[in-house]
Order: structure tokens, then C-alpha cells, then sequence
């Protein structure tokens, strides 16, 4: 018999075999899986490299110089709800319904003089947009109420910054606004001391934004705006013209202010833009501002809380040339009126263009003690005053405006005394706060 064959070196062979092929198969595994791994690290790199720098280009149909502005434009349209329903909603509102109307960008128009300006110019018959951040420096359900007032009256208010310039851009590229009415800004004098970037960004970085996105529009718009009667600061000289100096400002906000006023400078002689500057003089009235004293004055009488009253250091009454907002509204749409077309076109200059600042106070400076005495009377309640030396905050002791430049060139001429429009004022402020019937009726007019 045939001895059986000796395998057991056969057998050691294949085991060993099939020991390496499980190795081999196992190592090949753990290099695809790698390699799987890779490729998806490289995908999602270029994902996220095509998405932030948005390339390829999404359009490339400009040819103005301002490529990349409109291309990120287009790319972020999604962002602030650009579309066709957002479009329509913006031309709608923008359209003059009268012959020669206006079509009006507001920027702050949700704000105490843009929700003002913006529903006088839609009953003209002028178009209107907005533009409002609607930022927290105060209430913002007080900037959501006038938004619903102007949505009544079919004016849009778009939401977002100065500093966004693709919006503004898009804005641009959506309607060939003929006027700028540029009241948003950090405004408050005080409030410059706790946060003095927010002037920065929005009074000197979002106006500059607003003006490079203004020069490349076609047709370019004249373009009125809020300076301030803070610029005077430290001038002596009474009532204050607009030829006395303005390089002494007391606060981060007149500096700020005075600024925009050599870059309006800057943007006239370089691009032709026609730009008209008006300097408030403490605009007061209703739908107004609650972090100004004749506001928090008269919540805080009503509530029985104490009050500063500031003098000078000198321990005279501070004043203020407080003007009503029915005749800054009425300045404001005079200097639209006799604003000049801009004469720039694509960026580039074709012509002197219209360079003009004005003073629109009430020409009667009144103490802030009898500012309280009138809320007094208004309220009748007896105010809790606590007099104290004005701090050195960057406010300044008086205030007084000679507005004969304004009267000249559109008419400007106010008509409201404090008292009368502090009634127009208590009789709103009671109505929206909903405040004792009793106080509503005693002051109705
Ligand atoms: O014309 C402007 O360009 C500016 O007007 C406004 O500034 P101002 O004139 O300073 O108004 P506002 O603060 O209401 O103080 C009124 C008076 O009350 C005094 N005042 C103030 C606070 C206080 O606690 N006590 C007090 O006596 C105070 O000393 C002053 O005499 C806008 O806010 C500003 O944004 C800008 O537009």
C-alpha cells in the first residue's frame, strides 16, 4: 500500500497563503478607506473654497468697473431676500405717483426724521424706499411701530446696514433712484463716551459705503443729508452761521459729523456727487427719540423719578434751539427740491457739481429748565429736578441758529414754539404708551 502522501507542509503552505491575502486585503482595505477619506477632504475643501470666495464668478455680465461688488451682489441677494416677490415689493414702493416725482432712498427710515421725511414725500407723491437696521441703541418696538405706520401707507422699509454693500449695491441695480435722503446714523451726543466705534461705523464707514455705491449709480442721485448742530461745539459766536468755524467739536459725535461734512467735500470734487448737508438743531415731537431729554423727561416726571438738570460751570441755564420736527420735515423736502442733479456718471466726474450745508433750527434757543416747565404744565405733575453742573460729556451750553441761508434758497422758515409742538409731543406720548385717559383728554388740541 501506498503510504499516504506527506501534506503537511502543503497545508502550512496555504495557510500561511490565505494569512497573507487576509494581511494584504486588510492593508488594502485600510489604503482605499485612506484614500476614500482623502478625496472627501479634498471635495468639501473645494466646497468650501467655491463658497467663500464665490468662484466661479455668478455673473459676468458687468462692465462697470464694479465687478466684483456686483457679483457678490447677485451671490448674496438670497441673504436679504432678493428675489422676485422682494424686487417687486422695493420698485413698488419707489415709484413716483405724480409726473416728475421723486424717487426717494431713505436710509433710516424707521428712525424719528426718516419716518417723518418718508411719509410726507409718499403724500406728495414722490417714491419712497427705506433702509433701516433697526439697531437697539433704543427700543426697537418704537422703530417696529413707525415701520408698520410707513407699511400702511405703502412704504417698504428694506432691513440692513450701511455697511452692506452689496445691498446697497443691489438696491442701485433694482431702481434709478433721482435722491438720497440719508438720515441713519449713531446719533446722541452722551452715548459717544460708552460706544464710540458705533459712530464710526455708521457716521464716517457707512456714510463713505453709502456715497462709493452712490458715484458708480446711473444716473448718480443727489444725495441730502443729516449733519448736526453739534458741529458748531466750542463756538462762541451767536446765533451760529454757517460760516463760523466748526473744527472745535466737543463730542466723538460732532466730530464724527463734522467729518462727513469734508468727505461730502471730497465726493463732490472728485465724482461730481451733489450733496446738501442740513445741521438739526434738537429735533423734537412725536414718534421722537426716547434717549433725548425732553423725552426721558417727561417719562420719567410721569413715573416720579428725579431728573438732572444740567447748568454750565459757570452755574448759568444750558439752551437748546429746539426745533419741531414738522419744520425739518419741511427743510428736508426743500432741500430735495432744490437739490441739482449730480453730474458724475459711471464713477467719474463731468462737471461741478452742487455743494451746500445749511442750518434748519427754530432761531429761539429756550433754558432747559423752562423746557421742564412747560412738560410740567403738559403733564401736570410737579417735576422731581435735580440741578447739577453739566458733566463734561461733550455736551455743549447753547445752542441758537441763523437760518437766513435756508430761508434764501427753499423758503425754510420755522413756525413751531416749543410749547405748541411739546403739546403735539405729551398728546402722542400719552396716546401710544396708553397713559391715564384723563392726562389724553386735558391735553388734546
Ligand atoms: O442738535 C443736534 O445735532 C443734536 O441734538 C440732540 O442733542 P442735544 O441737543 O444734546 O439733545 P438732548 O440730549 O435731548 O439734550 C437737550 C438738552 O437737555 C440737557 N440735558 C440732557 C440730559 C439730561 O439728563 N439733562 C439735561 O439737562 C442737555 O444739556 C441739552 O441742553 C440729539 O440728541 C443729537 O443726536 C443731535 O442731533
Amino acid at each position: 500500500m501506498l503510504s499516504p502522501p506527506d501534506t503537511s507542509k502543503t497545508m502550512k503552505l496555504e495557510r500561511y497563503n490565505s494569512y497573507i491575502r487576509r494581511v494584504n486585503s486588510t492593508k488594502l482595505l485600510n489604503a482605499s478607506s485612506k484614500l476614500l477619506f482623502r478625496a472627501t477632504l479634498l471635495i468639501a475643501l473645494i466646497l468650501v473654497f467655491l463658497f467663500t470666495f464665490n468662484y466661479p464668478p455668478l455673473s459676468s455680465s458687468e462692465n462697470n468697473g464694479n465687478h466684483h461688488l456686483h457679483t457678490r451682489t447677485n451671490f448674496l441677494s438670497s441673504a436679504f431676500g432678493g428675489g422676485a416677490a422682494w424686487e417687486k415689493q422695493v420698485r413698488h414702493s419707489s415709484t413716483p405717483r405724480r409726473p416728475n416725482g421723486m424717487s426717494v432712498l431713505v436710509t433710516g427710515a424707521a428712525g424719528f426724521v426718516g419716518s417723518h421725511c418718508s411719509l410726507a414725500l409718499k403724500k406728495r407723491g414722490d417714491g419712497v424706499l427705506g433702509l433701516d437696521n433697526f439697531n437697539s441703541y433704543y427700543d426697537p418696538s418704537l422703530k417696529r411701530a413707525r415701520q408698520a405706520l410707513l407699511k400702511q401707507h405703502q412704504i417698504f422699509i428694506v432691513e440692513g446696514d450701511l455697511n452692506d454693500a452689496p445691498l446697497l449695491s443691489k438696491l442701485f441695480d433694482v431702481v434709478p433712484f433721482t435722491h438720497i435722503l440719508h438720515l441713519a446714523a449713531q446719533a446722541g451726543v452722551r452715548y459717544a463716551m460708552q460706544n464710540p466705534q458705533s459712530y464710526i461705523s455708521s457716521n464716517i464707514a457707512g456714510f463713505v459705503n453709502l456715497l462709493e455705491v452712490a458715484k458708480t449709480a446711473k444716473p448718480q442721485p443727489a444725495i441730502v443729508w443729516a449733519s448736526s448742530s453739534s458741529v458748531y461745539g466750542l463756538n462762541t459766536e451767536n446765533p451760529f452761521s454757517e460760516l463760523h468755524r466748526t473744527d472745535q467739536p466737543a463730542s466723538l459725535y460732532a466730530a464724527t459729523k463734522k467729518a462727513g461734512e469734508e468727505i461730502a467735500h471730497t465726493y463732490n470734487h472728485i465724482y461730481g456727487l451733489s450733496l446738501t448737508g442740513l445741521r438739526f438743531f434738537t429735533v423734537y415731537g412725536p414718534w421722537g427719540r426716547p434717549d433725548m431729554a425732553y423725552f426721558f423727561f417727561t417719562k420719567d416726571i410721569l413715573q416720579g423719578k428725579n431728573i438732572d438738570v444740567y447748568q454750565t460751570q459757570e452755574g448759568k441755564e444750558v439752551a437748546r434751539d429746539f426745533t419741531y420736527i414738522d419744520d425739518i420735515v419741511k427743510g428736508c423736502i426743500g432741500a430735495l427740491e432744490t437739490a441739482e442733479k449730480s453730474t458724475g456718471s459711471g464713477g467719474k466726474k463731468r462737471g461741478p457739481a452742487q455743494l451746500r450745508i445749511y442750518n434748519l433750527g427754530n432761531t429761539s434757543p429756550v433754558g432747559v429748565g423752562k423746557l421742564v416747565g412747560i412738560l410740567e404744565g403738559l403733564l401736570s405733575t410737579k417735576a422731581k429736578k435735580h440741578v447739577i453742573k453739566m458733566p463734561s460729556n461733550g455736551d455743549v451750553p447753547y445752542t441758537h441758529a441763523n437760518v437766513t441761508l435756508a430761508f434764501k434758497d427753499f423758503g425754510y422758515k420755522p413756525t413751531t414754539d416749543l410749547a405748541s409742538g411739546l403739546r403735539k409731543f405729551v398728546k402722542w406720548y400719552v396716546g401710544y404708551y396708553g397713559i391715564q385717559p384723563t392726562l389724553k383728554r386735558e391735553h388734546s388740541t
